[in-house]
């Protein structure tokens, strides 16, 4: 793998090629991490990689692979789950002293970006669900891709991870890209009035694994 972006090499593959652009320290709510962030080469986005601990040539190391959701994330939204979810995770690898978050950014909406999502948000409150509002919309239900999460966690020296998603494809689609999921690990927040049908819809009809009581 190309680590650095060196464009010689870039010629030869269809490998996406991340540069690291920056590190620190930061110290969070859950403790200090050490912050990386990285750049495909020819793209804008940036993406964070947020490690605790030594995780270089290890195996099933503690990850959450996370998409950006500015309004759950940042704005403390409740019609979805992603905050919490964030919250959870890093408190977990807080607990266990190893592990990352990668912040995939680009990811909004599901890969509609923040305004297709407000959009598709206010086709829900019409009644359609978090699905059939994207289709409304005529945009595609998910376009995500994984493959910088596989080159960061290459480039961070990872041997397998254990993924804390409730979502079986996502596994599929890392391993897809040469990441070995050695367990798949759930992240389940509590449901409230605001997010219980869009958690009820993810379950049904994308695959995601909750149990409701
Ligand atoms: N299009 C659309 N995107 C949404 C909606 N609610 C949340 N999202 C986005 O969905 C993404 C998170 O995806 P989810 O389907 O909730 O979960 P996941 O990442 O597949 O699976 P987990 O690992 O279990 O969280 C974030 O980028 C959110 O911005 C919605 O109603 N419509
Ligand atoms: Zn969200």
């Amino acid at each position: 793998m190309n680590i650095n972006g060196d464009p010689k090499t870039a010629a030869a593959g269809s490998e996406k090629i991340i540069r690291l652009l920056a590190s620190s320290l930061l110290p969070t709510r859950h403790g200090e991490f050490r912050i990386h962030v990285y750049q495909p080469v020819d793209e804008t986005v940036e993406h964070v990689a947020l490690v605790k601990g030594d995780v270089a040539g290890k195996d099933g190391v503690l990850v959450r692979v996370h998409s950006e959701c500015l309004t759950g994330d940042v704005l403390g939204s409740m019609r979805c789950d992603c905050g919490e979810q964030l919250d959870a995770a890093m408190a977990k690898i807080a607990e266990a002293g190893e592990g990352m978050i990668l912040y995939l950014r680009g990811h909004e909406g599901r890969g509609i970006g923040l305004a297709n999502k407000i959009r598709a948000y206010q086709l829900q409150d019409q009644g359609q669900d978090t699905v059939e509002a994207n289709l409304a919309l005529g945009l595609p239900v998910d376009t995500r891709d994984y493959e910088v999460a596989a080159r960061i966690l290459s480039h961070l020296g990872v041997k397998s991870i254990r993924l804390m998603t409730n979502n079986p494809r996502k596994m599929n689609k890392l391993a897809d890209y040469g990441v070995v999921v050695n367990e798949r690990i759930p992240v389940i927040t509590p449901h409230t009035p605001h997010n219980i049908g869009y958690l009820r819809t993810k379950q049904q009809k994308l695959g995601h694994m909750f149990d409701f009581e």
